[in-house]
């Protein structure tokens, strides 16, 4: 199954509009990673709560198509009793579990929501409790009695438990100290290969994107400006944003994050001031619309500038 997105408009506030995601279509398939990369503020948390039914879009579709994986809607894979579409794991782990809950309780609560028996519930928990890395006996625990790094595979337990099409990660791991980021990434690759999950994944993290993405999506002031393979789009980055948000970080340094620390240089009307940028300024409002650069792969830049060529000019 594929969680198909299209022409997505969110404009936040009546007096005051904030257009946040300007008509962003984007798809994730089972089986596969979707990165949403960009800057604070560029729309991409408001796509993931809208991919996960979270909040409602001003415009546009969300819907599942079928891929012919025998995923959800009556194909082989799995029963549909157990079944859910799709599940969020938020930034904070600790934050995400209700703090009066036992992990036990929190765990189990989706398949409950499917009306699943107890018995079957609880052989359930423990598996995906084991699948992630943990003792049952953390099942008995408190959120307040666990590490951050435990608390996020609890989260990814719970997300997994109703066997999802599609799992959204919000900055998965931006709590995470370095070495619990690396294995909670390690799990994350190792459950998707298991399990068939697709995940849409937002994140600043540049080292989640080399490890996990297959493909990667940029989003610019509410606008998807390139996406495509990750591979296409990490080495052969084509829109200017994304040169200059991949020149930003250094590649032999993963601790460095994709934002925040990366101050881009900006026009006083707060566009970027993206030096190799062909027409500056050109692309305030729905920019020139996507179009191929590779295979697979579109940029939204009126020159899709080629970065050998934009370095001679
Ligand atoms: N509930 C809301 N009400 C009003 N404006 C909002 C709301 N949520 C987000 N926004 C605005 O929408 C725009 C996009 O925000 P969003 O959180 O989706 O971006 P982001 O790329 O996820 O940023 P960050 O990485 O900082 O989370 C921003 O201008 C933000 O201020």
């Amino acid at each position: 199954m594929e969680l198909v997105l299209a022409d997505i408009e969110v404009v936040y506030g009546k007096r005051t509009r904030n257009h946040a995601v300007r008509g962003v279509s984007l798809r994730v398939r089972r089986g596969e990673t979707l990165a949403v990369v960009g800057e604070s503020g560029s729309g991409k948390t408001t796509i993931a709560k809208v991919a996960a039914g979270l909040q409602k879009a001003t415009s546009g579709t969300v819907a599942w198509q079928a891929t012919g994986d025998g995923g959800v809607g009556g194909g082989p894979g799995g029963s549909p009793a157990r079944r859910q579409r799709v599940h969020m794991v938020f930034q904070h782990p600790v934050q995400s579990l209700d703090p009066s809950w036992r992990i036990r309780r929190s765990v189990k609560e989706p398949l409950r929501y499917l009306g699943m028996a107890d018995d079957e519930a609880e052989r359930l928990v423990r598996r995906l409790i084991a699948e992630v890395g943990l003792d049952a006996q953390i099942l008995d625990r408190y959120p307040r009695e666990v590490s951050g790094g435990q608390a996020q595979r609890v989260a990814v337990a719970r997300a997994l438990v109703a066997d999802p099409e599609i799992v959204i990660l919000d900055e998965p791991t931006a709590s995470l100290d370095q070495t619990v980021r690396g294995r909670i990434l390690t799990l994350l690759a190792d459950l998707q290969v298991r399990t068939g999950v697709g995940y849409l994944m937002i994140t600043h993290d540049i080292s989640s994107v080399r490890r996990l993405a297959t493909r990667i999506a940029v989003m610019y002031r509410g606008l998807i400006v390139e996406s495509g393979p990750a591979a296409a789009v990490l080495e052969d980055p084509r829109h200017p944003y994304t040169q200059a948000l991949i020149s930003a970080v250094p590649v032999a340094d993963p601790r460095v994050r994709w934002d925040g620390v990366v101050a881009l240089p900006r026009h006083p009307d707060g566009t970027l001031a993206v030096t190799s940028c062909p027409v500056p300024g050109s692309c305030h409002e729905h920019g020139p619309g996507l179009h191929e650069v590779g295979p697979d792969h579109v940029a939204g830049c009126t020159k899709a500038v080629d970065p050998q060529k934009a370095a001679t000019t």
